[in-house]
């Protein structure tokens, strides 16, 4: 449903040239919750701008339901890190989330029913007359998953969209996701570079390397389809799996990079509820 093809790309300036992403192949299946994770500056935004048309890879391509994506694509929804700036100050909770509805062109009514399911799911219901400056940054953010959500996209992109909330609201947001994706099975991918978090929400992990980036592994997330944030994270699969993911991320840091298994790495301790960060 989304395919990611040989994407490469280089940022050229007068006096400096970055090759970001060197080659990155991968395909989300329809209703897939993929999670990609990566050490800091390996290209996370640069290819999610890409596979939202904000940005023209130099070379490669997006193909979204078998269409090239040339620019922002009609079914695809993106929720950034920064709520505060990707909310209107002047417009309430309502019409923030109405208003990509009428750039779609909806008719009124159901532009109201999507508004209200969309509020409904993420707990704001109640909220909707607010202004964003008057609700917590975790509440903004709920705001922003609802629009996002209310859209009804075909494919979700998040780009470290918990990042600056405190721990506690983070793992709430966790868990609306998880229940978002089970309501409405949109096809999400979800980047981080929370180890945890990946392996908490994802049913896939992907993993890229170091700049110039590729994908290092692509790990099956073999956990209960129903997940907590006390019985999941403490369960030995769960410790298993982060220390995967943790290896493989060490591994891509260090310049000659082995491949997973040439030898011993010291992993962190997974305290509860706590995250390892790259
Ligand atoms: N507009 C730009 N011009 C030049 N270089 C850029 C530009 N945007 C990003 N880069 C470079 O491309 C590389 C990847 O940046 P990018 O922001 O995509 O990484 P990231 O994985 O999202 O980082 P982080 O995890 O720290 O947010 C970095 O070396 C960065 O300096």
């Amino acid at each position: 449903m989304l395919d990611v093809r040989g994407i490469k790309k280089v940022y050229e300036s007068k006096d400096r040239t970055v090759e970001a992403v060197r080659d990155l192949t991968f395909t989300l299946q329809a209703g897939e919750l993929a999670c990609l994770v990566g050490p800091s500056g390996c290209g996370k935004t640069t290819l999610l701008k890409i596979m939202s048309g904000l940005l023209e890879p130099t070379s490669g391509e997006v193909l979204l339901e078998g269409k090239r994506v040339e620019g922002p694509p009609p079914g695809m929804a993106v929720v950034f890190q920064e709520y505060g700036r990707s909310l209107f100050p002047w417009m309430t909770v309502r019409e923030n989330v109405e208003l990509p509805l009428k750039q779609k062109k909806l008719a009124a009514a159901r532009r109201t029913e999507l508004v209200e399911e969309s509020l409904a799911a993420v707990g704001l219901a109640e909220a909707h007359a607010a202004y964003p400056w008057q609700l917590s940054g975790g509440m903004q953010q709920r705001v922003a998953i609802a629009r996002a959500v209310a859209y009804e996209p075909h494919v979700l992109l998040m780009d470290e969209p918990f990042a600056a909330v405190d721990a506690q609201t983070r793992a709430d947001l966790e868990d609306l996701i998880r229940d978002l994706w089970h309501k409405f099975q949109v096809t999400t991918l979800f980047v981080t570079h929370d180890i945890d978090e990946a392996v908490y929400l994802g049913q896939r992990v992907l993993i890229l390397s170091n700049s110039p980036t590729v994908i290092r592994d692509d790990l099956a997330v073999d956990l209960p389809d129903q997940r907590d944030q006390l019985t999941t994270r403490s369960s030995p699969r769960f410790a298993e799996l982060r220390a995967r993911v943790y290896e493989q991320i060490h591994r891509a840091k260090t310049p000659a990079a082995e491949p997973v298994g040439a030898g011993a790495t010291a992993l962190p301790t997974s305290a509860d509820h706590g995250s390892t960060e790259f």
